[in-house]
C-alpha cells in the first residue's frame, strides 16, 4: 500500500509538472502566419507548408519580382477562399527568417560586414517582433520564430561576423520568452545546419575552404524538412528548435539555462549532458585538424608559386 501511494505520487507530481511545462499546441488552420524573406528558400518553404495547411499568409522581402513569383507559387496551394482573403487580421504567427551570411577569415571581412550582418540578421528580427508583439499580447495568443542556425551554437571558423549574429537572437529569444509566457505567447529558435537554397548557392561562391569543410559535418538539407520541423516545434511551443543528429546534439549541449518545453527533453539533457561534452571533444579536435590542415596546405601553396 505505502509503495502504491509514493507512486501515484510521482505519475502525478509527473504529469503535473508535464502539463506546467509543456503549452497547448496552436493550429495552423485560421491562423495568420508573417514570413519574413518568404520569396526564397527556407522562407518560402514554410509559406507553402502553412498555407497547405489553412493558414494565410504574408511574405516581407525587398525584391518585387521574386516576391510575386513566390506568390504565385503559394496560391497554387490555398485550400479555401478565405486564405485568400485582403484583411487577414493581427498576425499569429511571425517567422523572422529573412537574413543573410558573410564568409571570411576575421581580419579579411570588412568592417562593415559585421554590422551589415547585426542589422540584417539581428535588428531585422527586433523591428518585425516589436510590430507584432503588443498585439498578441492583448490577445493572449501567439508564436514567434527566429530562424538562427547551427553556426548560433557553435563559433565556427570564416563565420565570425555570421555567428555573432545568430547568437545574438539567443539572447533575444531567451529574454523575450520570459516577458511574453504569461501571455501564452511562445517563442522558438531554429537552429538549421546548411540548407539547399539560392543563398546557400550564393554563399557557396565566398566560402572559405575551412568553413566548407567543417559544415559538412552536419550535412545538406532540403528546405521542406527544415521548414516542417521548425514550424511544428512551434506549434508546439517548443524553445529550441533542431534537425539530424547533429542539430540533436548541439541542441542539447548548449541548451544552457533555455525555457524547459518538453518534461521528456529536460530528464533527457539532465542525463546525457556529460556524455554529450565528451563526444564533443571529437568534433573538437577533428575541426581543429581541419583548420591545422588547410593552413599547411595554403602555406605550402605559397612557397610553390613564389
Ligand atoms: N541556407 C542555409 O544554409 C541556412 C540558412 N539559415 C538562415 O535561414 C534564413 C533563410 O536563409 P535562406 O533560405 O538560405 O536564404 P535565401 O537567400 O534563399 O532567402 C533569403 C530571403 O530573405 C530575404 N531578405 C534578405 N535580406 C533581406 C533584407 N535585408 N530585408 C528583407 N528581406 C531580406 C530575401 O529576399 P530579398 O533579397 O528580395 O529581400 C529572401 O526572400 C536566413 O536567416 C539564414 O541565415 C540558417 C542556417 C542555414
Ligand atoms: C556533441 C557535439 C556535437 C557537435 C556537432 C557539430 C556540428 C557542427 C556543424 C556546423 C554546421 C554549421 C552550418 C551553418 C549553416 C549556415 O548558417 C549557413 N549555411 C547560412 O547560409
Amino acid at each position: 500500500m505505502f509503495w502504491f501511494i509514493v507512486i501515484c505520487c510521482i505519475i502525478i507530481f509527473f504529469v503535473l509538472v508535464s502539463r506546467y511545462l509543456s503549452p497547448v499546441r496552436l493550429e495552423l488552420n485560421g491562423s495568420h502566419v508573417l514570413i519574413t524573406g518568404g520569396s526564397s528558400g527556407i522562407g518560402k518553404a514554410m509559406a507553402l507548408y502553412v498555407v497547405k495547411h489553412g493558414a494565410s499568409v504574408t511574405i516581407v522581402a525587398r525584391n518585387k519580382i521574386k516576391l510575386q513569383e513566390a506568390k504565385a507559387e503559394i496560391e497554387k496551394c490555398l485550400k479555401n477562399s478565405q486564405q485568400a482573403e485582403n484583411n487577414l487580421g493581427p498576425v499569429d504567427i511571425l517567422i523572422n527568417n529573412a537574413g543573410t551570411s558573410i564568409c571570411g577569415v576575421f581580419e579579411e571581412l570588412d568592417k562593415s560586414e559585421f554590422q551589415k550582418m547585426m542589422d540584417i540578421n539581428y535588428i531585422g528580427g527586433v523591428y518585425m517582433t516589436r510590430a507584432v508583439v503588443k498585439s498578441m499580447k492583448e490577445r493572449n495568443r501567439g508564436r514567434i520564430i527566429f530562424v538562427s542556425s547551427q553556426a548560433g551554437q557553435i563559433g565556427l571558423f570564416g563565420y565570425t561576423a555570421y555567428s555573432a549574429s545568430k547568437y545574438a537572437l539567443r539572447g533575444l529569444g531567451e529574454a523575450l520568452q520570459m516577458e511574453v509566457k504569461p501571455y501564452n505567447i511562445y517563442v522558438t529558435l531554429a537552429f538549421p545546419p546548411d540548407t539547399d537554397t539560392p543563398g546557400f548557392a550564393l554563399e557557396q561562391e565566398t566560402k572559405v575552404k575551412e568553413t566548407s569543410l567543417i559544415s559538412e559535418t552536419a550535412g545538406l538539407l532540403s528546405p521542406n524538412d527544415v521548414a516542417q520541423k521548425v514550424i511544428e516545434d512551434s506549434l508546439n511551443g517548443k524553445f529550441l528548435s533542431h534537425i539530424g543528429i547533429d542539430g540533436y546534439l548541439l541542441a542539447n549541449i548548449t541548451c544552457g539555462m533555455s525555457p524547459t518545453t518538453s518534461l521528456l527533453e529536460f530528464i533527457q539533457q539532465v542525463l546525457t549532458m556529460s556524455v554529450f561534452r565528451l563526444v564533443s571533444l571529437f568534433y573538437i579536435v577533428k575541426f581543429d585538424s581541419i583548420v591545422q590542415k588547410c593552413k599547411q596546405e595554403r602555406e605550402s601553396a605559397k612557397l610553390k608559386t613564389s
